[in-house]
């Protein structure tokens, strides 16, 4: 079913043009805001968004457009592609006219200030909006050049499910459908953190087992700080859990694990964000995440280490010899008694 509105997208990074794409291919019309003017007429022209996405053609029903204003009234299904540290002050000013909308949230962070995650700054903006996230392990630029791809729409709207469902399954991108948005858009936020140290383990040479452990233990202290914040375990198994984790921790594309990697090749955290230019939300996750989990009591070495090599001064091997001497633990939390009866 084609859109008889425009749809919108929010946002003139990687992702929301991926996204665009997609969306356009699927034969919708499609308003992608961005804030710099130049760089809408950049896309206009040439068709190409040289600075996120380089080298993939802009499908000739994108229209880049700077009038926020204008694409809220007339979009009435709207994905958000912006960074987190954006996402309220772009919208909070519209608030009016996204009651009654479809805002869906592509972005994977949580909010410095408030803890909140990006679908909850949405409903605070918008409480009459219906609410969705996206997430999955989606790699922007792979997106674009349609690998075979899932995701996962998320939101307790299951309408607003089926409608994500409809303009975005194509040819090589299935949708997958979940009522547990929180878990979902906790899921796509947590495993930025995991994916700097898993870059900076490659850069530092480390072998598969050690990659495969960290993986495997950042899902278990993923889904343990999850469930105590009210989220459902079972959704970190599925693709915006462990899907997400495992493309973002093995993946050079991911801008996450470039950050680890320059981190590991002895870069400070400034110049490795500096060096990357686009957006690496975990930098962000990491420092409200340590906060959080030491605030309600949940176990979370890795986010420890981690942040007591970026913001403590601990170096790396101090916390390698912290983490591999710490108590032996049980390998999987949720069994009850370590599984030995
Ligand atoms: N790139 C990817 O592979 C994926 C990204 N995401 C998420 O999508 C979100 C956006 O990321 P990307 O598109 O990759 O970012 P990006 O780094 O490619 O581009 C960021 C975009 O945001 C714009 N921007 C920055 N501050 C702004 C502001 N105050 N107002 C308006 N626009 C502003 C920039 O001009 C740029 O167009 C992030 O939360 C990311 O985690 C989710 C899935 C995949
Ligand atoms: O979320 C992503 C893949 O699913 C993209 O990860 P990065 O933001 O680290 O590039």
């Amino acid at each position: 079913m084609t859109e008889q509105r425009p749809i919108a997208v929010l946002g003139g990074g990687s992702f929301g043009t991926a996204v665009a794409n997609l969306l356009a291919e699927n034969g919708h019309a499609v308003r992608q805001w961005m804030r710099d003017p130049e760089q809408a007429e950049a896309i206009r022209v040439h068709r190409e968004n040289p600075r996120y996405l380089k080298g993939i053609k802009i499908h000739p029903a994108v229209e880049p457009v700077t009038d926020l204003l204008a694409t809220l009234t007339d979009c009435e299904l709207c994905f958000v592609a912006l960074p987190s540290s954006a996402l309220r002050s772009v919208l909070a000013p519209h608030a009016e006219r996204l009651a009654g909308k479809m805002l869906v949230s592509l972005t994977k962070g949580i909010e410095a200030q408030t803890f909140k995650l990006m679908s909850e700054i949405l409903e605070d903006i918008a409480p009459q909006a219906r609410i969705g996230v996206l997430s999955g392990p989606n790699l922007a630029r792979e997106v674009a050049e349609h690998a075979l791809t899932a995701t996962v729409v998320a939101s307790e709207d299951e309408a607003l499910c089926e409608r994500v469902q409809a303009v975005l399954h194509g040819r090589t991108f299935r949708v997958y459908a979940s009522g547990d948005r929180f878990g979902v858009e906790l899921g796509g936020a947590l495993k930025n953190v995991y994916a700097i140290i898993a870059g900076m383990a490659v850069a530092l040479g480390m072998g598969e087992n050690t990659k495969s452990m960290l993986i495997t233990r950042a899902l278990a202290e993923m889904t343990r700080f999850a469930v105590n914040q009210g989220a459902n375990p079972m959704t970190f198994l599925g693709l915006a859990g462990v899907g997400d984790l495992i493309v973002t921790c093995s993946s050079p594309k991911s801008r996450n694990y470039q950050v680890g990697f320059a981190l590991g090749q002895g870069l400070s955290l400034d110049d490795a964000v500096t060096r990357l230019g686009e957006v690496a939300e975990g930098v962000n996750t990491l420092k409200v995440l340590k906060a959080k989990a030491q605030e309600v009591g949940v176990y979370m070495p890795l986010v420890a280490g981690l942040h007591a090599i970026l913001f403590e001064g601990r170096t790396l091997n101090q916390v390698i010899e912290l983490l591999m001497r710490a108590e032996p633990k049980t390998d999987v939390d949720f069994i009850s008694t370590s599984g030995f009866n």
